[in-house]
């Protein structure tokens, strides 16, 4: 039997996302939900937000911690079935770090 992990990683979490997507053949919420479809995986991931949001207005702050697990394994799912890679995100919160949030809202187009 495989030692439980006492703590889980974001790459580790879509490292795990990815074999479980490519074991053909068993029982694994991961497939079923990826082989439903990007939009399904979307509603999902836009479903475990909304339910964080909730929680974290609320008083109970272990639901926050389960809810934002719940929404970090959706997001990976979600770049799992988009096939973007948690270096593409990196890179781009990466590129961000050289300015302000605010200057970042600034200088989007207008419209
Ligand atoms: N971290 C998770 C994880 N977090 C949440 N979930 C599942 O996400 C689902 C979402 O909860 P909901 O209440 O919305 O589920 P639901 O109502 O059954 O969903 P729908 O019918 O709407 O699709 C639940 O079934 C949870 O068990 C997860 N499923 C898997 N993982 C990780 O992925 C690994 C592989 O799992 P399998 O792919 O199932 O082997 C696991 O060992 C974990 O490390």
């Amino acid at each position: 039997m495989t030692d439980t992990p006492t703590r889980v990683t974001l790459e580790e979490l879509a490292a795990i996302v990815a074999r479980r997507a490519a074991a053909e053949g068993e029982p694994s919420y991961t497939r079923t939900l990826l082989a439903k479809g990007v939009a399904k995986c979307a509603q999902k991931l836009g479903e475990e937000a909304v339910e964080t949001a909730l929680a974290a207005v609320g008083t109970d702050t272990k639901a926050v911690i389960s809810e934002s697990a719940d929404l970090l394994y959706h997001l990976a799912v979600l770049l799992q079935a988009r096939g973007v890679s948690l270096d593409d995100v990196y890179a781009e919160l990466g590129r961000r770090t050289n300015q302000s949030g605010l200057e970042e809202k600034a200088s989007r187009p207008k419209g």
